[in-house]
């Protein structure tokens, strides 16, 4: 190994690099990270963790509303958004120190700086140094998408939305997908006029759509004006500064901020990969094996760079994996099967396994529960908003194949009853489990 620099360096300091970087080291590799911005990477810095911390701010606002049901006096709250901006800002950096530290502990050097592949063993720091390496592994992550359209860059992406001086009073969220039902769910909570507009026919299209449905009903209850079919022209700045959304035979909107949440496309430009002769798909995402292995054999990529599942617990698995296979001398890969998943609208879906149309094609003799309920809280609370959860039986085996939930805490609720699934648990399985009252997860084994 001494002819190289390190055993291994990583491009990309994010929820694939770190954990790829401090297996490796514990595998004995020396190992060296760059990161070109903030060390923890998109889910800790500017995704996951702030965006879930918004979400439980903003749901204060409903709280509030319903505790007044419940005996409290809340009059005189109010909201200051720069109080929950910095706090969670604040809470932000403490975690990026604690990453800091774990790379530190682990022994991993840490280069913040850009870094591109120069050839099969080497990278280029910004800087102008180089630096070579038995192997290196691209963990570069994903860039929020603009639409080709003028004016485009009038809008802002989820780069800049935890960082915002106010909050506006009217938005535009373009997108139908995991952020912009995020957002919507934020914004509206918080007394922003959102409009969520997509140019497709569908919302979140890859979740099942009866629970979509269900979201898209109460998301217009709440006051969210949801326009499907909206096809982005232009935006515009008029003379009050207000935006103008041109929206061609839909209409124009006026706004204060548009916010573009139309997906995120791997981060591989510039990044000296062609000339390193790095095979790439149509949409610019590096391509591997089942190993996490580019067609040049010393170099390997993990994360939404790959393009495969863009979430953080997959890209922390796949490098992982990636880490044991090279160091650990445990060849590894990863089990893309029944992963659970969840957008934390307002309220929050969650799903694992497929959806009620997939799961046909697959099961002919496929068996639907379903429980439409109101939870306790909200009868109370007078708020009528139902839940909906429903379970796809292999009636040919009696296994759940699939779980879809929207209602309060999903997420919470989803990840245990994953489990279940993923174990290939039956019908009769669920139902030979005593409930656990009152509660709404009880709703999982009282299907009938
Ligand atoms: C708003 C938002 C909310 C999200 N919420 C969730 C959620 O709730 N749950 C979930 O599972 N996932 C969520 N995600 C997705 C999740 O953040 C990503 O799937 C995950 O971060 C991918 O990890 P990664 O290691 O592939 O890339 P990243 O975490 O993006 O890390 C890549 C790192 O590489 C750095 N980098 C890029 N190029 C270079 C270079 N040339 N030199 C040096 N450094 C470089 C970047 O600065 C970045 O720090 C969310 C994403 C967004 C945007
Ligand atoms: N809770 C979570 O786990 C979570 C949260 C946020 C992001 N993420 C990850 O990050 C990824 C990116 O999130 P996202 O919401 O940007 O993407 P997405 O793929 O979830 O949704 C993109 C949406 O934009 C629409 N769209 C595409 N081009 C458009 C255009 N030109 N004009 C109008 N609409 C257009 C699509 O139809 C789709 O509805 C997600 O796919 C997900 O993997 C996960």
């Amino acid at each position: 190994m001494a002819e190289f620099d390190y055993d291994l360096f990583v491009i990309g300091a994010g929820s694939g690099g770190v954990r790829a970087s401090r297996i490796a080291a514990s595998h004995g590799a020396k190992v060296a990270v760059a990161e070109e911005f903030r060390v923890g990477g998109t889910c800790v810095i500017r995704g996951c963790v702030p965006k879930k911390l918004l979400v439980y701010g903003s749901h204060f606002a409903e709280d509030l509303a319903d505790a007044r049901r419940f005996g409290w006096d809340t009059s005189g709250a109010t909201f200051d958004w720069p109080t929950l901006r910095d706090n969670v800002a604040a809470e932000v950096d403490r975690l990026e120190g604690l990453y800091g530290q774990t790379l530190g502990n682990a022994k991993v050097e840490v280069f913040r700086e850009r870094a591109v592949v120069a050839g099969p063993n080497m990278v280029q720091l910004a800087s102008g140094r180089t630096i070579t390496a038995a192997n290196i592994l691209i963990a570069t992550g994903a860039w929020p998408g603009q639409p080709p359209i003028p004016g485009a860059e009038l809008g802002i992406t989820s780069n800049e939305v935890f960082h915002l001086p106010a909050l506006p009073r009217r938005a535009v969220i373009a997108g139908a997908g995991y952020i912009a039902n995020e957002f919507a769910g934020i914004f509206n909570e918080l007394g922003v006029e959102v409009t969520l507009a997509t140019r497709g026919d569908k919302m979140l299209r890859s979740y099942d759509q009866e629970i979509v449905g269900k979201l898209l009903d109460i998301s217009r209850h709440k006051g969210i004006d949801v326009r499907l079919n909206f096809p982005f022209r232009a935006v515009t700045r008029q003379a009050d500064g207000s935006l103008l959304v041109d929206g061609g035979d839909a209409g124009p909107i006026e706004t204060d901020l548009v916010l573009w949440a139309i997906g995120r496309v791997p981060n591989t430009k510039g990044l000296g990969l062609e000339a390193a002769g790095i095979a790439l798909d149509g949409e610019g995402a590096v391509v591997v094996d089942a190993y996490n292995r580019t067609n040049v054999p010393s170099i390997y990529a993990v994360g939404d760079v790959t393009n495969r599942v863009q979430l953080t617990p997959v890209a922390i698995r796949e490098g992982h994996a990636f880490a044991d296979t090279v160091f650990g001398n445990n060849p590894r890969t990863i089990d893309y099967s029944a992963i659970p998943t969840a957008v934390f609208s307002n309220p929050p879906i969650a799903g694992v396994g497929p959806t009620e149309d997939e799961a046909r094609a697959l099961y002919p003799e496929l068996k639907v529960y379903r429980s439409d309920f109101r939870a306790m809280k909200n009868v109370l609370a007078d708020r009528p908003e139902r839940a909906l959860y429903k379970m796809l039986v292999d009636g040919a085996t009696d296994r759940v194949v699939g779980l879809h939930l929207i209602g309060p805490d999903s997420a919470e609720i989803l990840q245990a009853a994953a489990i279940a699934v993923k174990a290939g648990l039956t019908k009769a399985q669920f139902d030979d489990t005593v409930a656990l009252h009152p509660s709404m997860a009880e709703e999982l084994v009282l299907m009938r």
